[in-house]
């Protein structure tokens, strides 16, 4: 049996988009409740009953919370243009090395949107 398993993690971040069109007000300087979700898709084991411990997704994710967390994302190695998207697929990056299955990063910068990347 596959499943997919998701856990959400939130943190405060400012930042601000340099590359956008003159005027556009996400050049300035604002904040965001962020929340990102991580998915990891694999088998249940038999073992154990689960396919991975939300105990070790949380552990993969401390350093990147350390990291993002009341800090302003454009001083951020990698995140100098801090948009959903980068900032998706830099989580990714430092997730997928530590968790065999990941098969989605969601970013929400706000409730109505977010960003959903799969790795390509
Ligand atoms: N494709 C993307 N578009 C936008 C991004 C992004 O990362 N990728 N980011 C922003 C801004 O960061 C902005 O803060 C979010 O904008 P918006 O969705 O407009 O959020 P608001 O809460 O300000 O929405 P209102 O409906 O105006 O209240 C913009 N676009
Ligand atoms: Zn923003």
């Amino acid at each position: 049996m596959n499943i997919r398993l998701v856990h959400e993690f939130r943190f405060e971040a400012a930042h601000r988009l340099p590359r956008v069109p003159p005027g556009h007000k996400c050049e300035r300087l604002h904040g965001h409740s962020f929340r990102a979700e991580i998915a990891i898709r694999g088998p249940v084991r038999e073992e154990t009953g689960w396919v991975v411990d939300f105990a070790d997704l949380e552990a993969a994710w401390a350093p990147l919370h350390a990291q993002l967390d009341h800090n302003y994302l454009n001083e951020i190695p990698g995140l100098e243009n801090p948009t959903s998207e980068i900032l998706s697929r830099w989580i990714w990056d430092r997730l997928s090395p530590a968790l065999p299955g990941l098969c989605r990063v969601t970013v929400y910068e706000t409730c109505e949107a977010r960003c959903e990347y799969e790795g390509d």
